[in-house]
C-alpha cells in the first residue's frame, strides 16, 4: 500500500464538533469517529431558528458512533459558552486537538424587517460562538503544539443573499476571524481554515431548488473537512468551498489599482478619481496577496513613486489584430509580398513593424491630462496647441506579437523655445516578466507656451538629431498616403481630434486635419526597412526623428536616405509641396541588407 493509499487516521485525537446533532456536523462527527478520533458531539438541540433546546439530537449521534465501535460524548452547551464546550472534551478525554465550528442558526428576514434580536441571535451563534469555542481551545492546542480549527463560512457571506443580512455578516466575519487565528496559531502548529459548504440541511431546506438539494449531501463534504483537520494537511488560512463532491480553494484578489495623484504634493480630487475609475476597478491584473504586509508593502512602493514625482504607468495590451491594424495605418500593403509578414498572422515570419512600439509610450502620455500641463504651470495645454515635435524609439529586446506591456514614464526635460515650449518625456515598456523591451522619448511642442523664462537647450540624455549627410541621397522610397490615412491610423489608439475633426484643425491653426506625426514616422521606417533591411524588422535598433512640418492625408511622402555604416540617415519630404516634414532623422540597424 503506497503512502497515498494509506487511510487517514485520527487515533488519539480529540475532536469537538459543534452543531453535530444533524446535517454537516453529524457527518463530520461520524467520519472522524470512524477514523479513530474521540469526538465531542455538541448540540444544543434547538430548532433551526435557535428556539428551544433538547439533548436528543446529540445523544442520537453519540449513540450512532458508539454502536459503530467509536468513542463519543455528548455536549449540550450553547457555543456561546465556548469554555464549557471545550471543558467537556477536557473532562472526557483530557485534551482537544480538533475544533470544527459548525453550529449555526438562521433567522432570514429582509434587511428592513431584521430585528435587533434576529441580528444578535444569528451573530451570537455563528460568530461569537466560534470565537468563544476557539478562544477556549486555543491555549490547549498551543501548549501541545498541535491543533486544527475549522470555521464555517458560506457563499451567502461571500456573495450576499437576499434576506440574509445577519447571516451574511456573520459568515464573512468568520472569514476574518479565521485569517487572524491562522496567523496567531501558525507558530505552534495550530492551523485554521475555512469551509464554505453548500449542503442540503435543515437550514437550506426550502431555499435551494429540489434537484440541487438532493445532490448536496453533507456526506460529500465531510471528507474535505476531515482532511483539513488531519495532521498531514498543512494549509493554513485557506478558504475551501465544497459541494456535491467538488471542492476548490477560494481567494480574495486585489486589482492593480490606480494612482490618484501624480506626486506627494498633489491632492486627490473627485474629478481625478472619476477619470481613472476604470483603472481603479480594472481586475485584469488582479492578484492574491498572502499577507497584510504585502498590501502595505505595495502602498509604500506607490508612495516612493509619488515621491520621485510625476511618474505615471499604464498597461498596453496588444495582439496580432493591433499589429495588423497599425501596419495598415502606416500604409503597409499585400501588394508588396515582403510586407505580408506584417499583415497576416499565419505568415511564417509574422512580426510587428518595430515602430508599432511607439504606441505604449504615446498612449501613456495621452492617458494623463496632467503630465504635460504640470510641466508648464500656468500654460494652456490641450489638443488645440500640442504638436508632436520629436520621437526616439529604441528596441531593447526581442519583440513579441502579443502580450501586455507595463509602461512607466515621466517628464525628462522642458525647454523654452520662444514660439513654444518643448516637453520631453521618457517612457519604458516591460513585458509580463519584467523584461525591458522598448524605450521611447517623445518631445511635445506646445505652441504659444514659450517665453516663460526657461532654458532653451536640452539636458544630456535628450537624443539629438543628426544632420543629413551632404550631397544627394543614396536612395529614396516614395509612398502615396490615403485620403483616409489618419482615420485608419487613429484606430491604433491616438484619437487626437486634430487628425479628423475640421473644427479642431481650424482651432489648432490648420486648414484641414493633419496626419499623425507617428504615422509619417511609420511610413519612413517602412521605407528604410524595405530599402536596407529586406523588410526584416529584427534588424531594427533605434530611430530618431523631428517632425518639422505637417503632412496632409493624401499627400505623397518621399523618404531620402543616406547609408553610413549601419546608420541610415533620412529625411521625409512631401512631394506635392517639396517641404521637409521629417528632418535630421536616422534609423540604426543591427546590420544592413542593401537592395542592389
Ligand atoms: C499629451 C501627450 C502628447 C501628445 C503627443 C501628440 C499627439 C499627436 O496626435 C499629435 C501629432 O501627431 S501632431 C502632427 C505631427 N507634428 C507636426 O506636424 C509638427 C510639425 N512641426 C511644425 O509644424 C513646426 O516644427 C513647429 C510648429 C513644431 C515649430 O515651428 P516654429 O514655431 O516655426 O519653430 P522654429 O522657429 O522652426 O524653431 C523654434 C525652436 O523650436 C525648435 N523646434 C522646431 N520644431 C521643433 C520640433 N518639431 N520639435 C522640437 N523642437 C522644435 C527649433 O529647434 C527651435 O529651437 P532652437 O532655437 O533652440 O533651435
Amino acid at each position: 500500500m503506497s503512502s497515498s493509499d494509506r487511510k487517514l487516521r485520527f487515533d488519539n485525537r480529540v475532536a469537538v464538533v459543534t452543531g453535530a446533532g444533524a446535517g454537516l456536523g453529524r457527518e463530520y462527527a461520524l467520519l472522524l469517529a470512524e477514523r479513530g478520533a474521540k469526538v465531542v458531539v455538541n448540540d444544543l438541540g434547538g430548532s433551526h431558528s435557535g428556539e428551544g433546546a433538547s439533548q436528543r439530537a446529540a445523544d442520537i449521534v453519540v449513540e450512532e458512533i458508539r454502536r459503530a465501535g467509536g468513542e463519543a460524548v455528548a455536549d449540550y452547551n450553547s457555543v456561546i459558552d465556548g469554555a464549557m464546550v471545550i471543558e467537556t472534551a477536557l473532562k472526557a478525554f483530557g485534551r482537544v486537538d480538533i475544533l470544527i465550528n459548525n453550529a449555526g442558526i438562521l433567522r432570514d428576514r429582509s434587511l428592513a424587517k431584521t430585528s435587533e434580536q434576529d441580528w444578535n441571535l444569528v451573530n451570537d451563534v455563528h460568530l461569537k460562538g466560534s470565537f468563544k469555542c476557539t478562544q477556549a481551545a486555543f491555549p490547549h492546542m498551543k501548549a501541545q503544539r498541535y491543533g486544527r480549527i475549522i470555521m464555517t463560512s458560506s457563499n451567502s457571506g461571500i456573495y450576499g443573499n437576499f434576506g440574509q443580512a445577519n447571516y451574511s455578516a456573520a459568515k464573512m466575519g468568520l472569514v476574518g476571524l479565521a485569517n487572524t487565528v491562522a496567523i496567531e496559531g501558525a507558530r505552534n502548529n495550530v492551523l485554521c481554515n475555512v469551509i464554505i459548504p453548500t449542503a442540503a440541511s435543515r437550514m437550506t431546506e426550502g431555499i435551494l431548488p429540489d434537484i440541487l438539494f438532493n445532490e448536496l449531501k453533507p456526506k460529500l463534504i465531510a471528507p474535505v473537512v476531515a482532511y483539513l483537520c488531519h495532521e498531514s494537511c498543512q494549509d493554513n488560512g485557506s478558504y475551501i468551498e465544497s459541494a456535491a463532491g467538488w471542492a476548490t480553494k477560494v481567494h480574495t484578489v486585489r486589482g492593480k489599482g490606480a494612482v490618484l495623484r501624480p506626486s506627494l504634493i498633489d491632492t486627490v480630487t473627485p474629478e481625478y478619481v472619476k477619470n481613472v475609475w476604470s483603472n481603479v476597478t480594472d481586475m485584469s491584473k488582479a492578484k492574491h496577496l498572502n499577507a497584510i504586509g504585502e498590501a502595505s508593502g505595495y502602498l509604500l512602493e506607490v508612495l516612493e513613486k509619488m515621491k520621485e514625482g510625476d511618474t505615471i504607468e499604464d498597461y498596453f495590451e496588444f495582439d496580432n489584430k493591433q499589429l495588423i491594424l497599425y501596419a495598415l495605418g502606416i500604409g503597409a500593403s499585400v501588394k508588396n509580398t515582403e510586407e505580408m509578414r506584417f499583415l497576416y498572422e499565419n505568415d511564417s515570419n509574422f512580426a510587428p513593424i518595430p515602430s508599432f512600439f511607439v504606441l505604449p509610450g504615446l498612449l501613456l502620455q495621452m492617458s494623463s491630462d496632467k503630465l504635460i500641463s504640470k510641466a508648464l504651470p500656468g500654460k494652456q495645454v490641450d489638443f488645440s496647441n500640442i504638436l508632436h515635435g520629436e520621437q526616439y524609439l529604441e528596441i531593447v529586446d526581442e519583440l513579441p506579437t502579443s502580450g501586455t506591456l507595463l509602461t512607466t514614464g515621466k517628464v525628462f526635460d522642458v525647454m523654452d523655445k520662444g514660439s513654444g515650449a518643448v516637453v520631453v518625456t521618457n517612457t519604458e515598456s516591460f513585458d509580463e516578466n519584467g523584461r525591458l523591451l522598448v524605450r521611447n522619448q517623445s518631445s511635445t511642442f506646445v505652441v504659444g507656451a514659450g517665453k516663460f523664462g526657461g532654458k532653451k537647450d536640452p539636458i544630456a540624455g535628450v537624443f539629438p538629431l543628426q544632420p543629413n549627410p551632404k550631397g544627394e541621397p543614396d536612395a529614396f522610397v516614395q509612398y502615396v498616403t490615403n485620403y483616409d490615412q489618419a482615420v485608419l491610423y487613429r484606430l491604433s489608439g491616438d484619437r487626437n481630434p486634430l487628425h479628423i475633426d475640421p473644427q479642431m484643425a481650424l482651432l489648432a491653426g490648420f486648414k484641414t486635419p493633419i496626419l499623425h506625426g507617428l504615422c509619417t514616422l511609420g511610413y519612413s521606417v517602412r521605407a528604410v526597412l524595405s530599402q536596407y533591411a529586406e523588410n526584416n524588422p529584427t534588424l531594427f535598433k533605434a530611430v530618431k526623428v523631428r517632425f518639422s512640418g505637417p503632412v496632409l492625408p493624401g499627400q505623397t511622402l518621399r523618404v531620402d536616405m543616406w547609408l553610413r555604416g549601419t546608420r541610415v540617415h533620412f529625411r521625409t519630404v512631401v512631394v506635392e509641396t517639396g517641404k521637409e516634414v521629417i528632418s535630421g532623422a536616422y534609423l540604426d540597424l543591427k546590420s544592413t541588407k542593401a537592395k542592389l
